[in-house]
């Protein structure tokens, strides 16, 4: 069998979409001498992939802070310019993917694991765009992403705040496992991440959910990204982008 790779249009279906996002956003958003935080997830690869071909082109001067162990792979593999918070504590912009953007642009992130490093980067960022495929436009948050918000726990809070959390605000806090270990995923800070499936109807108040979940002890942070974004690309299939930008911003 031949080898397979992430950005393979075979393994991806919505890859074009991604792209024609990730391309797009990076053109009319990165720029010379800018601080650039680097998302996590699939989408991100592409905007990476016309980051390095700028730099090159255009002999751009950037530095990349990574959001995640792979955001930092990806930065060292493109032998971009990696920077860290402590050299670089405000950002230009931060440029991440998302499992669902409501009309708000409210956010879902951490289907894959990686949330608290993407928020703090992206709270650092003067700018935080958002790229996707169009499936992810999504008017209400949960009709697209239907497997919970994510929400990072320190590992010996979880059943308590399992517990606290659908006391709370109902719904279940189900304990992410792994697929090719025996025992649950492991966040690159240590911690694990509880699904929470909440109550579709009436759709939960956000940013007072948020709240209450940011008050239970040994939650870490959360994977709703509320008045964070300024705009997300949204990209099709056939490679058409929308642009939507956040009503205040
Ligand atoms: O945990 C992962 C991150 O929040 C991703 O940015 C999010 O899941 C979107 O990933 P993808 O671009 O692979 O859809």
């Amino acid at each position: 069998m031949g080898k397979t790779s992430e950005n393979d249009v075979t393994e991806d279906p919505a890859l074009a979409g991604k792209r024609a996002a990730a391309y797009r956003a990076v053109d009319e958003h990165i720029r010379d001498n800018q601080i650039v935080g680097i998302g996590s997830g699939t989408t991100i690869v592409s905007a990476v992939e016309r980051i390095v071909e700028r730099v090159r082109a255009e002999n751009l001067s950037i530095v990349c802070i990574p959001t995640s162990f792979q955001a930092k792979q990806l930065i060292l593999e493109n032998h971009l310019p990696l920077g860290t918070l402590d050299q670089y504590p405000q950002l230009d912009i931060a440029l991440d993917g998302a499992d669902e953007v409501d009309a708000d642009l409210n956010l879902i992130k951490g289907g894959g694991g990686c949330l608290t490093q993407e928020k703090i980067i992206a709270s650092c960022a003067k700018e935080f765009i958002i790229i996707a495929d169009d499936r992810k436009d999504s008017a209400v948050l949960g009709r697209y992403w239907n497997k919970g918000i994510p929400i990072e726990v320190v590992p010996m809070a979880y059943c308590p705040v399992q517990l606290k959390i659908q006391q709370q605000l109902g719904g279940k806090a189900v304990l992410r496992m792994a697929h090719r270990k025996a025992g649950p995923i492991v966040t690159d800070n240590g911690n694990f991440i509880l699904d929470w499936m909440f109550s579709s109807e009436p759709t939960p108040e956000w940013i007072e959910a948020d709240r209450k979940l940011h008050c239970i002890p040994g939650v870490l942070e959360t994977g709703l990204f509320l008045n964070m974004a300024k705009a997300a690309y949204f990209g099709t299939a056939d490679g058409l982008v929308t642009v939507r930008t956040r009503p205040s911003s």
